[in-house]
């Protein structure tokens, strides 16, 4: 068969079965979980599930291409690693085989603030893979500013391109089963280690010098004062934001409800994108994630106005289970996975996919006046 697909196969259900069979109930607990009764966690998948793609027919064209540009760098396909704390409850090795896997793959990697490995290791891992290997640094924004300066020397120091300030934690979300499980700290050995000698007289690394702080828009313009880095706003969801974002000279925007972490009132994060798109008016990249798990939902985010979707526990189950490996075989089989979806649907890069290939799943409720059903 012609064009038949070999190589990974991509199997997001099965693969956080596996996980779960692997990680203390816990720490499963603590990645899969959501805020409240966890509707925005089930939400942002769903949400996908009720959109169809509509494809384009006879587009000819046999060459076909997954790059994308994002502030000034080429990416191989629309596709990057949201940051997610604590790498190594899921493997030993944790962040620097996440990193590993994404430079080998070609894929950007936000590390987060809460990573239990210091982000200098954790970009010293991708540039051994690969040189040229995005790292972005994901930040809260800390009420002590000392504290926030610091972080900002410590990515900067380490080689990252880009902040990620994440900008929907006020307060952090009711996590519903870590408060049933009694989770509120990493095990012994581990640590938040680029919260290492921050605060005099913190304990060092502990998770619990992380503020999640309510910071104003004040906060983020000192922000820019301090740094010549691209700022990308995460969690992002009111169009009047995106606009203020904007006018701010905001680089990016990362439209995300948190992995339905924060408010699980919020929308999904597809469903929030299309107002954002609109407002930002391409502007500035809108990147999105939350419940992208297979190729039709990156080429849907695209469709919808994103230029790439980021995948945070889908990361984390593949760590858990094969480690630098396993990473890179899910972010290979998910990029194939977009790929096939994009010749499908007649695109030949992925700017072709468009809004009107978006429709929704279902019949229509009503057929206008006198039209038959058939
Ligand atoms: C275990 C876990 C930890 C996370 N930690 C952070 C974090 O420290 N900072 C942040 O901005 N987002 C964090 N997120 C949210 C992710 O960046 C991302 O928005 C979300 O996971 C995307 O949804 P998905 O898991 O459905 O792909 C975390 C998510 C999970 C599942
Ligand atoms: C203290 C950092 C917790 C990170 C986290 O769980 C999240 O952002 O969802």
């Amino acid at each position: 068969m012609t064009g038949a697909r070999t190589g990974p196969v991509h199997d997001p259900a099965g693969a956080e079965r596996r996980a779960r069979a692997q990680l203390r109930p816990e720490h499963y607990d603590f990645i899969a979980g959501g805020a409240g009764e966890e509707t925005a966690l089930r939400e942002n998948e769903d949400a996908f599930g009720r959109l169809a793609l509509l494809p384009r027919v006879l587009r000819g064209g046999a060459e076909r291409g997954t790059r994308v540009g994002v502030l000034g760098r080429e990416w191989a396909a629309p596709l990057f690693v949201s940051p997610t704390a604590f790498h190594r409850l899921a493997h030993p090795d944790g962040e620097l085989a996440t990193a590993r896997a994404a430079a080998a793959t070609g894929t950007p990697l936000i590390t987060g603030m809460a990573a239990t490995t210091a982000v200098a290791d954790v970009v010293a891992a991708a540039r051994a893979r690969d040189p040229e290997a995005v790292v972005w640094f994901q930040l809260y924004l800390q009420p002590e500013h000392e504290v926030t300066t610091a972080l900002v020397r410590r990515a900067e120091r380490a080689g990252c391109s880009a902040l990620v300030v994440t900008v929907d934690s006020p307060v952090f979300g009711t996590r519903t089963r870590d408060l049933r499980n009694g989770f509120h700290d990493l095990p012994p050995g581990l640590a938040a280690e680029n919260m290492r000698d921050l605060l005099p007289g913190a304990a060092p690394g502990g998770t619990r010098d992380i503020a999640m702080w309510p910071a104003g828009w004040d906060d983020l313009r000192r922000l820019r004062d301090l740094t010549d880095l691209p700022l990308v706003l995460k969690g992002v969801l009111h169009p009047a934001d995106a606009r203020t974002a904007v006018e701010q000279g905001v680089d990016a925007l990362l439209v995300s409800n948190h992995g339905g972490r924060q408010l699980d009132a919020a929308p999904a994060s597809v469903e929030a994108l299309p107002a954002v798109a609109e407002a930002v008016a391409g502007r500035v990249p809108l990147l999105m994630d939350g419940g992208v798990r297979r190729g039709s939902d990156v080429a849907l985010a695209l469709a919808l106005g994103a230029v790439a979707a980021g995948v945070g526990r889908p990361v984390l189950w593949a760590l858990a289970t094969g480690g630098e490996d396993g990473v890179a075989q899910m972010l290979t089989a998910l990029r194939e996975d977009f790929d096939r979806v994009l010749a499908l649907c007649g695109g030949h890069r992925p700017e072709d996919l468009t809004a009107d290939q978006v429709v929704p799943r279902g019949l229509p409720h009503r057929r206008p006046e006198g039209e038959r059903a058939w």
